[in-house]
């Protein structure tokens, strides 16, 4: 995949810049096909950005927001992106949207992904636009270094739109969209902030095996681009 950098003075600048650039691709997608789906990543990073984009007028009730990957806790978790997405991108004028998330109550993540399979496959593809995070061991959705079901979720051939992951870093299991529904996408950026992850990113880009830094999947997956947006 061939990326462009953008770099923000700071991550308020970055917030309102990617938020600008999700706004105009939502509603370019509104604009010709009636609806869009946007899929975001969660962790501590996206709260600034998501807090930008809730404030953009757009036609947000025929807008669907889901997630690149969940932890497979229940909404009410602090652990939970569910919970994080409905509290601060799902409010002011985006509170209009419609969430279509991960997570349901099944006994265990494997069962949870072929539910959460069925309400991904219901979205349609390809997504309008897909935010990626990273983190400092160079996983991004949920494809972590020794996850159990890593080497079928970045396939670029694997027919489930969702797999389970279970991995040391993870904190708990996780449920993730899978490297093709993340690359078909229309827009694909990546949002990453400070210093340490630059760092991370360039390593990534340079050579070595994808399964050590899975953001590699992405990274090397040709032919789109890759949208980097990053502040110190
Ligand atoms: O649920 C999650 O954890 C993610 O979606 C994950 O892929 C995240 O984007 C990175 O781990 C970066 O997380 P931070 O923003 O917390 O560094």
């Amino acid at each position: 995949m061939k990326h462009e950098l953008h770099s923000f003075a700071d991550g308020d600048a970055l917030a309102e810049a990617l938020a600008a650039a999700i706004a105009g691709r939502l509603a370019e997608a509104c604009n010709a096909r009636g609806q869009a789906v946007l899929a975001v990543s969660g962790g501590t990073t996206p709260a600034r950005f998501f807090k930008a984009l809730s404030h953009k007028k757009l036609p947000w009730d025929r807008i669907t927001v889901t997630l690149v990957d969940e932890r497979f806790v229940p909404p009410s978790s602090d652990r939970s992106n569910q919970k994080l997405v409905t509290g601060t991108l799902l409010q002011n004028e985006a509170a209009k949207a419609k969430f279509a998330g991960l997570y349901n109550d099944a006994p265990d993540a494997e069962e949870g992904a072929k539910i959460a399979a069925e309400a991904i496959a219901r979205l349609g593809q390809p997504f309008d636009a897909v935010i990626l995070g990273m983190g400092g061991d160079g996983h991004t959705a949920s494809f972590f270094p020794g996850g159990d079901r890593l080497i079928d979720a970045i396939s670029p051939e694997q027919p489930a739109l969702v797999l389970p992951m279970h991995a040391g870093g993870a904190g708990e299991p996780r449920l993730t969209l899978t490297l093709p529904v993340i690359v078909k996408a229309r827009f694909v950026a990546l949002h990453i902030e400070g210093a340490a992850k630059k760092a991370v990113l360039e390593e990534a880009l340079g050579d070595g095996e994808t399964a050590d830094m899975p953001i590699r999947a992405v990274l090397r997956h040709e032919p789109i681009a890759l949208e980097i947006f990053w502040a110190p």
